[in-house]
């Protein structure tokens, strides 16, 4: 079936989901996905290679700088975050934004949440809030439920065990709280086998380069595909790899860096699911329920470096809209920048770009301090 441009790129953008830029960039990336409708790429004359199902943690940690782990709360829990969830996403909303003048609406719904309820109506959460969402004004964040902020200590034990044995990246976060903590979540809630999200990778604005994200599946099994973005340098020798993680109820995958820089994740569509039984039931009863829906939570750690005050403008709505930090995945190497601050084209302004780019400096600009750089000195 030929489509035009146009009506492809509607059908891209709708599938990209709440914390995504819908930038130009990454609409091309998505374009070039999904159609080949792009300059002709070395890596077409070799064997596009078959997805990968990575099906145990060993295998899981072997391929991808992720890892997953099982059974992560008490079963109870888990059902019991899972209803909560579960009544709390009948008030999400389904992202919106502009494309190319029309306006798109992603294929699953989504709520944004922080942690402490003294921040939830700071001008700075509600800005990041409302860029959660490509720049639609948005209703303060929610404060964590209890289930939600009980499940939270099982998740960071877990991520700082984790984190102690890997490699740091220099511009990662390297002040209070030393160990990782969330202080934001954003909640996902994909109802039946039809919805998903398009591939991505997630708005790096307050999180800072090299994020680590603990994700929460509760519900359904899905798959989460995790696919390789290979740098220029490198694609005349090798096609990207595109791996299936299916992620069962009451599993932690925890996006480690540099998963948001050199790879694009997505929930993909599929053509059936099984239900799933709760294995305790709601309240007292002991009836157990059928569900189709998955809800998934994101963990994240909002940098105190990266807050909204501090974001670049861009030159779209007099000066106010902030720019979206991205990673520069094709990045050549050498002293290239990794990650760059631009218009967030698309999010408002009806889709029209102010084409506003600037390399991240996070000396010049006074961020830190990180792994390797002081508040604003670079650490040799
Ligand atoms: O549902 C998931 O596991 C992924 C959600 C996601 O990618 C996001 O919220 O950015
Ligand atoms: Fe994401």
């Amino acid at each position: 079936m030929e489509m035009d441009t146009e009506t492809l790129l509607a059908l891209v953008a709708s599938s990209l989901p709440a914390g995504v830029s819908a930038g130009e960039a990454e609409l091309l990336d998505a374009l070039i996905e999904a159609n080949g409708d792009a300059p002709p790429s070395p890596t077409k004359s070799l064997p596009r290679l078959p997805v990968l199902t990575l099906t145990t943690p060993a295998m899981v940690a072997q391929h991808t700088p992720t890892t997953l782990h099982t059974s992560i709360l008490p079963a109870e829990l888990a059902c019991q975050l899972y209803y909560t969830m579960l009544e709390e996403a009948k008030t999400w909303s389904r992202n919106k934004w502009y494309l190319a003048d029309r306006l798109v609406e992603s294929p699953h719904t989504s709520g944004f949440y922080a942690r402490d309820a003294k921040s939830v109506d700071s001008k700075g959460m509600l800005e990041a809030a409302q860029y959660w969402y490509n720049g639609n004004r948005q209703k303060p964040p929610r404060v964590f439920p209890d289930v939600m902020e009980e499940a939270l200590h099982f998740v960071e034990k877990v991520v700082q065990e984790e984190m102690k044995k890997r490699k740091r990246y220099p511009l990662e976060w390297g002040g209070e709280p030393s160990s990782w903590c969330a202080n934001v979540a954003a909640s996902n809630c994909y109802r039946g086998c039809k919805e998903g999200v398009g591939a991505h990778s997630d708005m790096l604005t307050y999180l800072g380069p090299y994020p680590t994200i603990a994700s929460i599946s509760l519900g359904t099994t899905r798959n989460f595909r995790l696919r390789e973005v290979i740098p220029v340098t490198e694609v005349d020798q090798r096609q990207a790899q595109t791996f299936d993680i299916p992620l069962p109820h009451n599993s932690l995958l925890i996006m480690h860096p540099p998963t948001q820089e050199k790879f694009k994740h997505s929930i993909p569509t599929m053509k059936s699911i099984d239900t799933f039984r709760p294995a305790f039931g709601r309240g007292s009863g002991n009836e157990v329920d059928q569900h189709n829906e998955r809800i998934n939570i994101t963990f994240r750690f909002f940098r105190p470096d990266f807050q909204p005050e501090s974001i670049p403008r861009c030159k779209c709505t007099h000066g106010e809209t902030p720019a979206v930090l991205r990673s520069n995945m094709k990045k050549k190497g050498g002293n290239e920048a990794s990650h760059f601050w631009m218009c967030n084209g698309g999010a408002q302004n009806e889709g029209k770009s102010c084409h506003f780019f600037k390399n991240l400096d996070v000396v010049g600009e006074g961020r830190g301090p990180c792994v390797n750089v002081k508040r604003g000195i670079q650490n040799n």
